[in-house]
């Protein structure tokens, strides 16, 4: 049972129903009072503080949505139930994303009822969370959660559109209860999006729990996110919490929902319906006040299509979804990502930050990266390891590897990181070649940028490929993949350029340039 001082408001129309919520929580040790409409319940709110308010959605005079709004506009802590009717679920959903803790389904199941209640109180301000490890004093004022809040989010390094969309969405939703679904290709950031998230909501002193959910052998999965007690499998010697009871009082998240077996969604499923888990081997059920965050890089609608994901629980889970476009799609934020990067590498590796150059920028811009952000982590990580000197000296570039910066993927290589003007850094300009015999024009030209130098290539002829290949792509992106024009452009034959864009296996769109073939 949960502390008795909690008081509810509870908003009904239906004075039998009002009755049986009344009583069922007075039993429970709560304080209660009722209100029959929209109008009674903002009269009530006005003079009372309370740790919840459960409401029916229809009411006489307006709607339980009402309330939600009012809670909201007026910061209040009460945490928000609403009940609606059966197979009304756009109303559940649209409850919960304008931040009500949870939903009932009426009829309303009297012990869903309880446990839904008792999750809705713990934590709050008015009684003490039981179990939840909270740090004393962690409901801080509302400016200290600000700041928090800002700096979790200010990890999420980038300011491109698509992670500001990001970033206003986590700040948005993070104070409520519902479940959040994060998508995005592997290594774009789920995991720092979802910490983010916990870090800005009011859950943020309570525990972090993240789970590889593909990482866990089948037959485990039980035992690890619901616990088990003494005895229920070998090798249980003593009682063991699980992923839900450690994640008491805060987030619980459950990264590649999508490799989760059929059989261990519908449990999952379960244990978020009802609020409650029962440890392996255990008779009882038990409360939790968990916070599901989901990640996927899979297309779990398509999953769901196919059968290989239980649609319940796809829309239990997406009530919220969070999509990060790959690097590939917002590839301004590469330079301030890579100053973020080496900042950290270069912190817990003891060293000083490498000197970012242009250059090294334009090798790492015109890297595939379709492992985004880690990838880019991982080729930071080496770079600086390979570096000699205070500047970064980033090698192990993909010449002839695959296609290069521009155009199209081949259907077997990797889609190159396209080379636009966007990445904040501008590509050092294109001399003429400095002698008319010098035919390759690899060999042009004063790469060198004003002021830097250059380190000494370890492999002159595959850095000579890489700066060619690099002014070729420009050249071709400059003159829409026009070979004549790109020809002309950088004064060598047309016969040249094909030989050399063919060397290079450098990606141009076909049809660009049919009439070139005349040259
Ligand atoms: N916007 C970002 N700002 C700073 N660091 C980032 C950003 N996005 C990702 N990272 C870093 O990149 C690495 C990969 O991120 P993360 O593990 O969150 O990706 P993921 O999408 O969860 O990957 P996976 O799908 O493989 O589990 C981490 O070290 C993370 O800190």
């Amino acid at each position: 049972m949960n502390a008795p001082a909690a008081s509810i408001l509870v908003v009904d129309d239906e004075p039998d129903l009002r009755t049986l919520y009344e009583l069922t929580l007075l039993r429970e040790g709560y304080r209660v009072e009722t209100a029959a409409s929209v109008q009674e319940a903002r009269e009530q709110l006005k003079a009372h503080r309370f740790d919840a308010v459960i409401t029916d959605m229809r009411l006489p005079d307006g709607f339980g949505m009402e309330l939600l709004q009012d809670l909201r506009e007026q910061q209040r802590k009460e945490r928000c139930v609403v009940m609606t009717a059966y197979g009304s679920a756009e109303n559940a959903v649209e409850a919960l994303r304008s931040g009500a803790f949870d939903y009932l389904t009426k009829p309303v199941d009297l012990k869903q009822f309880r446990s839904v209640v008792a999750s809705a109180i713990q934590g709050t301000g008015g009684v003490p969370a039981p179990r939840a490890s909270r740090t004393p004093g962690g409901r801080a004022g509302a400016a200290v959660d600000a700041q928090a809040s800002s700096s979790a989010l200010d990890r999420l390094v980038g300011e491109s559109a698509a992670m500001r969309n990001v970033k206003q969405r986590v700040a948005k939703v993070a104070r409520g209860m519902a479940p959040v679904l994060i998508h995005g290709e592997s290594g774009t950031g789920k995991e720092l999006v979802a910490q983010a998230l916990h870090a800005s909501s009011q859950r943020a002193d309570g525990p972090w729990v993240a789970v590889n959910c593909g990482a866990i052998p089948e037959n485990l999965l039980e035992a690890e996110f619901f616990g088990a007690r003494k005895g229920s499998y070998t090798g249980a010697t003593q009682d063991r919490d699980g992923y839900f009871q450690a994640a008491r009082g805060g987030t619980l998240f459950l990264d590649e929902i999508g490799d989760l077996p059929l059989a261990m969604q519908s449990k999952l499923l379960r244990a978020i319906q009802e609020r409650s888990v029962r440890a392996l081997g255990s008779t009882q059920e038990e409360t939790v006040d968990v916070r599901i965050v989901s990640a996927t890089h899979r297309d779990l609608a398509a999953d769901v299509q196919s059968g290989r994901f239980r649609q319940d629980l796809y829309y239990r889970l997406n009530v919220i979804e969070v999509v990060i476009p790959p690097l590939r799609e917002r590839r301004e934020d590469l330079p301030a990502l890579c100053r973020a990067l080496l900042a950290r590498i270069a912190q817990e590796s003891g060293m000083p930050v490498p000197a970012l150059t242009e250059h090294a920028m334009q090798a790492i811009a015109a890297h595939p990266l379709s492992g985004n952000v880690r990838e880019l982590e991982n080729l930071l990580h080496r770079a600086v390891a390979l570096s000699e000197g205070d500047e970064l000296h980033v090698d192990g570039m993909p010449h002839g590897s695959g296609p290069a910066a521009a155009g199209q993927a081949t259907a077997d290589s990797p889609q190159p990181m396209p080379l636009a003007d966007s990445t904040g850094f501008t590509p050092p300009a294109v001399p003429g070649p400095r002698d008319a015999d010098a035919a390759p024009a690899h060999a042009a030209p004063g790469l060198a940028m004003p002021g830097a130098v250059t380190p000494l290539p370890s492999d002159l002829q595959a850095w000579l490929d890489q700066q060619e290949r690099d002014i070729l792509v420009r050249a071709l992106r400059e003159a829409g993949f026009n070979r004549t024009a790109t020809a002309a452009r950088l004064g060598i034959s047309l016969r040249q350029i094909r030989y050399r864009i063919a060397r290079l296996n450098i990606a141009v769109p076909n049809d660009q340039d049919a009439h070139d073939d005349a040259g």
